[in-house]
């Protein structure tokens, strides 16, 4: 915090709730406080964090060698080194001297007046906090006053509207003044006066500042320090946008709250009814006891902004309305459901529980591991759902005739990015709930609009198959995803996209957001795919659907063929011959059950992590054993692991074994280039075994590693080296040399360090597991990704015997 942007003299005009409870948190911050009171602005020598230090702190306000440039105007202070004499004050205008008199009791302010011009000498920032609408008559008392303020001055306000206030003051200053920073704290109570006043009112809640081009940026650093030392958090955005997104979040409701409790009071004269009300009354209701007069002021202030906001929800109850009266239930569901989640959705955001809401909040906390050396490894376990076949249950399902029901269903943050799409494109989904999903499919023509841009998160697979879905259907779209996805080439999906007829835009050098044009006919290509893709191939797939003829892709290798598996178990026929497939345009899928194996992805960091631990012996439970997924199971057999396969079946179309491995020296091997597509997820963790292999392990024709969440060829190149681990780093691959010949022993086999997983889910873990044979601690940075593909991997890593803790930090 920079001395200069700390105020000597605040003055609130207006003390009710907001404004008084401003004072009340700078109060408690120890700003003003009178003298004797220890931690308080002003108090002698014992003054510690509040503002206006003393003598001989260096940090604080006031110290001598700023007082000519800082707050406070110079006829304020004593002469001297005098500024433990000044104290900081808190002043306050209001019309009702009432209220003054207990603000002063109440300690919260210093002295107050009903008048504003007498209180103005030397103040140095002025906080309007008076209703919208008496905004403009206080700020010309204010302009006609202004002289007698310190030069410096500074004025802000916290008024629920931005865009009236702005006009009000342009009236009242004859322009805007630069001083001048709007401002909004999005906190409030239905309380009011300042005897409601609390310290703790701003504490963790956000305040908007609206400032504008010409706003002084000093003026804007000042307010937002006034706002940081309440407790809250400030952030930007112009008054346009303020206006509305208020309308929708806080306008609206109020009204909706004010409207249904007057018309539940007018039908029952005796409130009566009120008695009968239970909770969910009370939470939807609490608002109506807001101050009428303010919440007239807002709806005269902000009147353009809540009649779009309030045409946007009538037009949404009468959809409701007609779905109540013609008895459907799939709209009934499709909408709760979709309000549901998207309810519990802003419950993470507030909590910051997930990976997602991380993201949004700007990865405001890190998540970090910090995993102990050594550690045995040994049990039965069952890794969540497979991500592959997650993200196809919904697709297939959502543009099936009938109701899919899908169980193991992967509640990562992938998986759930594409549930929620579909969601806002008019699909009922029934849960997840502890992997059971039920989809009421729309049909392949039934999909709707979605309001605004699908949001897949960190998803490449949701934004690659959505590409060839969404191409084909009647209306606009656009896809976007976090700041990895953003990095993501799609030029691969765009261009024979395009080929077949598809109208799609995307950004510089072919990245994220894609904006796909609605309504354009499709035409069925041959395709031959120049990178071994499932996602690319499973997004001409589904363009195929819609596509007039035949659409045919050549694979340059085998790659997953879920896709394919899963439309024929659909009933929507796919063939095959050597390395094309192919389907015809124009059919419909019939819905079927789908039962999702464990991930063999998940399932690879513990297969791994066994793999290199003297002594274990570890079962993993009904992973999916896929032909076109089992490259980790054949490399790491060929490296020498004791690996079996135990109870072997097929469900739902798909193979599935339990795993049994344990432990058994390993050496370096050339990594088959035909293994590679079929363990492309699998290599972080693969290289970990490879550093605990005896020799070199040398990876060729892997260049598609360099464009998954990270760069994972070098992200781990650099991970090892920072163990110790000798590595060669190669444009499509890299040469990893083992623990030296010799080197037995069930000793570490390189030193630990701290590693930074560049936000990469796969890094995060493959490190985590490294851990078990390091001689010291491995601290890694960045793991909230995690998430994304792998929820509870914490759990079941420490439940295998891994001693790994998460840490939490503000960045
Ligand atoms: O089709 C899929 O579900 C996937 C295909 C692979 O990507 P590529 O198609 O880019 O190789 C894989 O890396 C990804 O995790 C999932
Ligand atoms: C590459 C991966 O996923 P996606 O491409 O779907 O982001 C992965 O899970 O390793």
């Amino acid at each position: 915090m920079a001395r200069r942007d700390l105020p000597s003299r605040v003055l609130i005009v207006g003390l009710g709730l907001i404004g008084g409870s401003l004072a009340a948190a700078l109060r408690a911050a120890g700003f003003g406080a009178a003298e004797g009171r220890t931690a308080g602005f002003g108090a002698a020598e014992d003054r510690t964090a509040g503002f206006g230090a003393a003598e001989g702190r260096t940090a604080g306000f006031g110290a001598a060698e700023d007082r000519t440039a800082g707050f406070g105007a110079a006829e304020d202070r004593t002469a001297g080194f005098g500024a433990a004499e000044k104290r900081a004050e808190i002043l306050a205008c209001d019309p009702d001297a009432e209220e003054i008199a207990r603000g002063v009791e109440l300690g919260l302010i210093d002295r107050g007046d009903t008048r504003l011009t007498s209180l103005l000498d030397g103040v140095d920032l002025v906080v309007l906090a008076v209703p919208v609408l008496a905004m403009r008559e206080v700020m010309a008392e204010l302009a006609a006053g202004l002289g007698r303020a310190a030069a410096n001055l500074v004025i802000t306000d916290v008024g629920s509207t931005k865009g009236a206030i702005r006009e009000a003051a342009v009236a009242a200053f004859g322009e805007l003044p630069a001083n001048l920073v709007l401002g909004h704290p999005i906190a409030g109570s239905e309380k009011s006066g300042v005897a409601a006043a609390n310290p703790e009112l701003y504490a963790g809640h956000k305040v908007i500042l609206t400032p504008e081009p010409g706003t002084d940026s000093d003026a804007v650093a000042r307010v937002r320090v006034l706002w940081e030392t309440a407790g809250a958090e400030v952030l930007e955005m112009d008054v346009e946008r303020h206006d509305e997104v208020l309308a929708r979040t806080s306008h609206l409701p109020h009204l909706l709250a004010f409207s249904l409790v007057d018309t539940l009071a007018r039908q029952d004269e005796r409130l009566e009814i009120f008695r009968y009300a239970a909770g969910g009354f009370r939470d939807f209701t609490r608002i109506a006891g807001s101050d009428p007069v303010m919440w007239r002021d807002i709806f005269v202030a902000n009147r353009d902004a809540v009649l779009h906001a309030l045409d946007d929800f009538e037009d949404g109850v009468a959809r409701l309305r007609e779905a109540v009266e013609r008895g459907d239930t799939d709209a009934m569901l499709a909408t709760f459901d979709r309000a549901s989640h998207a309810r519990h959705y802003f419950d993470s955001l507030l909590n910051q529980t997930s990976y997602q809401a991380e993201y949004q909040m700007q990865a405001q906390d890190q998540l970090r591991y910090r995993v102990s050396p050594g550690g045995g490894v040994s049990g039965r376990i069952r890794v969540p759902g497979d991500k592959s076949i997650s993200h196809r249950s919904i697709m297939l399902g959502a543009l099936a005739e009938g109701v899919t029901e899908v169980s193991g269903f992967l509640e990562g943050e992938d998986s759930l990015a594409t549930l929620q799409a579909f969601r806002e494109m008019g699909v009922a989904i029934e849960g997840p709930h502890q992997g059971r999903v039920t989809v009421h499919g729309v049909g392949l023509h039934g999909l709707k609009a979605p309001a605004g841009p699908l949001y897949v998160g960190n998803a490449g697979t949701a934004m690659r198959l959505f590409a060839g879905l969404l191409a084909g259907q009647a209306f606009d779209t656009e896809l976007t995803g976090d700041v990895s996805l953003t990095k993501r080439p799609m030029g691969r999906v765009a261009d024979p996209l395009r080929e077949m007829g598809a109208v799609i835009e995307t950004a510089e050098g072919g990245r994220p957001p894609l904006r796909i044009k609605g309504g354009q006919p499709l035409k069925g290509i041959d395709y031959d795919m120049p990178m071994a893709s499932a996602q690319v191939k499973s997004c001409l797939l589904l363009a195929g659907l819609y596509a007039e003829g035949e659409t045919r892709v050549r694979e340059p290798a085998p790659t997953r063929d879920h896709t394919e598996r899963m439309l024929n178990g659909f009933g929507y026929k796919v063939e095959r011959q050597g390395d094309t497939c192919w389907l015809q345009g124009g059919g419909e899928l019939a819905a079927a059950p789908i039962d999702v194996p464990s991930d063999i992805s998940s399932a690879t960091f513990f297969l791994v992590a066994a793999a290199i631990t003297p002594g274990a012996d570890l079962v993993l439970e009904h992973v999916g054993i896929n032909p076109t997924r089992i490259g980790v199971i054949n490399i790491l057999q060929q490296m020498g692991a004791d690996l079996r396969l135990e109870n072997q079946r097929e469900v739902g179309g798909e193979p599935v074994a339990d795993l049994h491995i344990r432990y058994a020296p390993l050496k370096g091997i050339d990594i088959p280039v035909d293994q590679v597509p079929l363990a492309i997820d699998e290599f972080p963790a693969l290289f970990v075994a490879a550093a605990n292999a005896e020799g070199t392990t040398r990876l060729r024709e892997a260049a598609e590693l360099r464009v998954k969440e990270s760069d994972r060829l070098k992200a781990m190149a650099d991970g090892l080296a920072v163990l110790g681990v000798e590595n060669r780093l190669y444009e499509d691959g890299i040469d990893i040399v083992g623990r030296a010949e010799g080197q037995g022993g069930d000793g570490p086999s390189y030193g630990g360090g701290r590693i930074d997983s560049l936000g990469d889910h796969r890094i995060a873990m493959a490190f985590s597991v490294a851990a078990l044979r390091a001689s010291d601690e491995i601290v890694i940075d960045d793991c909230a990704n995690v998430a994304t593909s792998f929820p509870g991997f914490v759990t079941l890593a420490r439940r295998v015997g891994l001693s790994l803790e998460e840490e939490r930090e503000a960045s």
